[in-house]
């Protein structure tokens, strides 16, 4: 039986726009992250009116004009494919605000949402902003983009990074959770990943679990799909020959990211 964690791409049209996921509250039961991925054909449009949740519009790939009020960003967006490993544009709306995209080129669009706990302005993340980091080592090495992470005051509780990791890797790794409110150890955090494999045919391994094991799923996880992190940790590895795109939304109660290491596997960070 599939994992309920385990979201296929549905493609669902919609006017222009072909919605390849709707993971909202209903449809997933967190409570904190939201999440739309959106196919845009050249010259069409998604227009969107957000109430109490805030959005970070991820110009995933392609070339897309985002408007909100005054606020015109005109094609903006890096890359034809992920797998470029270069940063792109995103632009941060609050709650109580109306946008609209017109995909200047084909286009696809990530949608994340969290909780909008004050009124912020509207900012364009500019490529050139996105902070590049290198993680770990041996086969633990992968490369993050942290496009709204916690140092960044734009956001009310959105969280947003990018994460590459090589064929014969491993991500997300050793262990880590943030379920439990209890800082300054950890941070309550539910997340999403939005999975890419080039090439497509490719596919990752994520487990989630907790220390109890009351959850323990592993999954298959495949190009496009979403992997829905309500609680425990959270690892990804990679077959030999594939690389592995992913992106998270993270959103909970205090926007920090406090992560806590299995303690079982914290000895891998120590290797010399
Ligand atoms: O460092 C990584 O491998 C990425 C993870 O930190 C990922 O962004 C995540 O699990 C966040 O909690």
């Amino acid at each position: 039986m599939a994992s309920p964690l385990l979201r296929k791409p549905s493609l669902v049209h919609e006017g222009d726009a072909t919605i390849v996921h709707q993971l909202l509250a209903q449809d997933t039961g967190l409570e904190y992250v939201g999440f739309k991925m959106i196919d845009l054909k050249v010259k069409a449009r998604y227009e969107e009116t957000l109430t109490d949740q805030e959005c970070c519009i991820v110009a995933l790939t392609g070339r897309i004009t985002v408007s909100e009020g005054e606020h015109h960003f005109t094609g903006i967006g890096t890359r034809e494919s992920v797998f470029e490993k270069k940063p792109t544009d995103s632009v941060f709306v609050s709650g109580g605000k109306q946008f609209l995209l017109e995909a200047v080129t084909n286009a696809t669009v990530a949608l994340c949402y969290a909780p909008s706990l004050q009124q912020l302005p509207t900012r364009w993340i500019k490529a050139g902003d996105v902070g590049v980091e290198r993680r770990g080592k041996y086969q633990n090495q992968r490369m993050v983009h942290n496009i709204l992470p916690d140092s960044d005051p734009s956001a009310s509780s959105l969280l947003v990074v990018e994460v590459y990791t090589e064929g014969g890797h491993f991500s997300s790794y050793p262990p880590h959770k943030h379920d439990q409110d209890r800082l300054p150890e950890e941070s309550f955090l539910e997340e999403t990943y939005y999975h890419e494999v080039e090439p497509h045919t490719g596919f990752v391994f994520q487990r989630v679990y907790t220390d109890n094991r009351s959850l323990d799923e592993t999954m298959s996880v495949e190009h496009r799909d979403v992997v829905l992190v309500p609680a425990g940790y959270h690892p990804v590895g990679v077959p030999d020959g594939y690389t592995s795109y992913y992106l998270n939304v993270m959103a909970g109660p205090k926007r920090i990211w406090k992560f806590h290491n299995d303690p079982d596997h914290e000895w891998i960070l120590a290797r010399q």
